[in-house]
């Protein structure tokens, strides 16, 4: 509520015209019965607090407008401490009221016989004239109301403005700058008075003549700033500002290429922690390669993690990079084996807009952009082209990216972890590996070893997965029998960890009790016990062909389902990108 202080000026001539109309003294008070204005006697006592006991106090808690023609003797004088000493002849009192509300009251007083007279026999002209009054200052305290009330609107879209992590802009349809925030000063490096600049002359990159084919909103388009000694790449969106089916004006955000990765990594939580404490198994083996990581974790230098699918390979690179200095960036992981080639091309280093047919508007930043400062992980390693192998090993050498379609190289400083579960000096020996990259690579080599040689983890793996599946499935499942313990120990694990999750996750399914029994698990870890003990003598069929078969088997038994290649992976304990591999590598279709 504004405070009748604000306006006392006018205050102060509505006093003044008051008594030299009506030639008797008044008073004028604000809600805390604390004088504004006064004349004659009352003068010299703007400031001051007027009596609890006074008739204003009256006026302020009734809201009304009364005449006290009989001071002394009138009921409302009956509280007056000051009664007795009192030399009113009459007294008025004409509240301001504003929607309900009284900011405070005018008060004539009569000092002398005549005057008072005059309030007697001239009450209702005085008073209608009073309420005017009364009127005119309220109009104003509506103004001084409605713009404080816009300055604290504005006050507030200040600070909403500069609290948005982007850098805003608002023009009029012609592109002069109307309002923008810190940020945006920031992010350009632009001077302090913007208000008389127009947006295209700053931000050449803005297109002048494609605002009238925007109908909306513009999305997500890249943009690269450059002065003479500044060049910043980021995102930007321009939304237009339509007024009864006209175009006002233009609202432009921008955000800077590392805020948007920061932002993206918090969307898509790729920074998830995991460190060697997540990484289960005390075999002299794992604790060995855990070392090693852990060494490597210290050092900027290109790991490359071997291992057969399942073994853990992601997990390592995972606890690598949270147990380094690139901790607070990004972690990146990238499937080589899943994409097509020329999708990894653009998925790894991004396009230019217009860079091919078909290319977004407004480009596409990659994977390695993305992982600036922080960690990119190249799984499936061996499956990328000679073309992009190609690439790659420009990468390592320059540490700079070439974008397609692009005319200027991006200088990257990102660490290097591939894997793989092929044989990558075989591939080198075959011609199907460039040795050159291979090198590069195998600075820090880590070879995870399969399950089946490390038993000994194996029941510490169960206890860990039990815990973290029942838990994600809503069953309480404390432990597993024995003898369920001695199947899956019997059973060679060609799926590694991966298969002993999805068999301990279907036993909890199956399990009706707290305790995984025999008969909860799998009839392919019953059966493969039942065939090593009674199939001893028989025929040698290669592995690769039984691998072959029972992909075959797998695709086969899940055709019909919305997610078959799922379920195929699932029952086969092998990741999407190995079931891709293995049909490719058997010439499945
Ligand atoms: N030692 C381990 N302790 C706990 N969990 C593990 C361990 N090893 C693997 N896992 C789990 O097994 C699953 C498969 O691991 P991961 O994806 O890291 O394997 P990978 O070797 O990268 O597989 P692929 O080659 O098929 O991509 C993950 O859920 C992972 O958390």
């Amino acid at each position: 509520m504004v405070d009748l202080m604000l306006i006392k000026e006018d205050i102060k001539n509505t006093a003044d015209v008051i008594s030299s109309v009506l030639n008797v003294d008044v008073t004028i008070v604000d809600h805390d019965l604390i004088r504004i204005a006064g004349t004659g006697k009352y003068a010299h006592k703007i400031g001051e607090k007027v009596s609890l006991y006074s008739a204003f106090k009256n006026s302020l808690d009734t809201g009304e407008s009364f005449i006290i023609e009989n001071p002394r003797e009138d009921k409302i004088c009956k509280m007056c401490k000051d009664k007795e000493q009192c030399k009113e002849f009459a007294e008025v009192c004409c509240p301001i009221a504003l929607e309900e509300k009284i900011y405070g009251v005018i008060g004539l007083i009569a000092f002398t016989r005549e005057q008072g007279n005059n309030i007697k026999n001239n009450k209702s002209q005085l008073m209608s004239f009073l309420t005017k009054m009364a009127d005119l200052i309220s109009s104003k305290i509506k103004v001084e109301n409605k713009s404080y009330e816009i300055k604290i609107q504005a006050k507030r879209l200040e600070m909403l403005l500069n609290n948005m992590d982007k850098a805003v802009v608002s023009t009029d349809v012609y592109g002069n700058i109307d309002k923008y925030n810190d940020k945006f000063k920031n992010i350009f490096k632009l001077d302090d008075k913007l208000d008389k600049n127009n947006i295209f002359d700053i931000l050449r990159f803005i297109n002048k003549n494609e605002m009238t084919t925007i109908k909306k909103r513009y999305k997500s388009t890249s943009f690269i700033y450059k002065t003479k000694n500044y060049t910043l790449r980021g995102i930007y969106n321009i939304n237009t500002i339509i007024i009864d089916g006209d175009i006002k004006g233009y609202v432009f955000d921008f955000i800077d290429n590392s805020s948007a990765i920061e932002n993206f990594n918090e969307i898509t939580g790729t920074n998830y922690k995991i460190g060697f404490d997540n990484i289960i198994g005390n075999s002299l083996s794992m604790e060995h390669v855990k070392n090693e990581a852990r060494v490597a974790s210290k050092t900027s230098s290109t790991v490359l993690i071997t291992g057969e699918s399942g073994t853990g390979k992601e997990l390592f690179a995972r606890a690598i990079h949270n147990n380094g200095s690139r901790c607070k960036y990004s972690f990146i992981a990238i499937n080589c084996a899943a994409i097509p080639d020329n999708l990894l091309e653009s998925e790894l280093f991004g396009y230019e807009e217009g860079a091919f047919t078909g290319a977004k508007k407004g480009g596409k930043v990659g994977k390695f952009e993305l992982a600036n400062r922080g960690t990119i992980f190249l799984d499936e390693i061996g499956d990328m082209s000679i073309h992009l192998q190609g690439k790659l090993l420009r990468v390592l050498q320059e540490r700079e990216v070439e974008k397609i379609g692009g005319k200027i190289n991006i200088p990257v400083d990102v660490r290097i972890i591939a894997a793989t579960n092929r044989d990558l000096e075989e591939m080198v020996a075959k011609g199907e590996f460039r040795e050159d990259l291979y090198y590069r690579l195998n600075v820090i080599p880590i070879s995870i070893p399969p399950l089946r040689d490390r038993k000994e983890d194996i029941v510490s793996l169960v206890d860990s997965i039990i815990k973290d599946y029942s838990k994600k499935l809503n069953k309480y499942i404390t432990g597993i029998e024995e003898c369920a313990i001695t199947k899956i120990l019997d059973y060679p694990w060609p799926g590694n960890v991966r298969q002993l999750q999805n068999v301990i996750e279907y036993s909890i399914n199956m399990s009706n009790s707290s305790t995984i029994i025999c008969e909860n698990l799998p009839q392919k870890i019953m059966k493969k016990n039942k065939e090593t003990k009674c199939d001893i003598n028989g025929d040698i069929t290669p592995l690769k062909e039984i691998e072959k078969q029972e992909i075959i088997k797998a695709l086969h038994k899940f055709k019909d389902y919305k997610k078959d290649k799922e379920r195929a992976c699932e029952a086969l304990g092998i990741s999407r990108a190995t079931l891709y591999r293995k049909m490719k590598e058997y010439q499945i279709k």
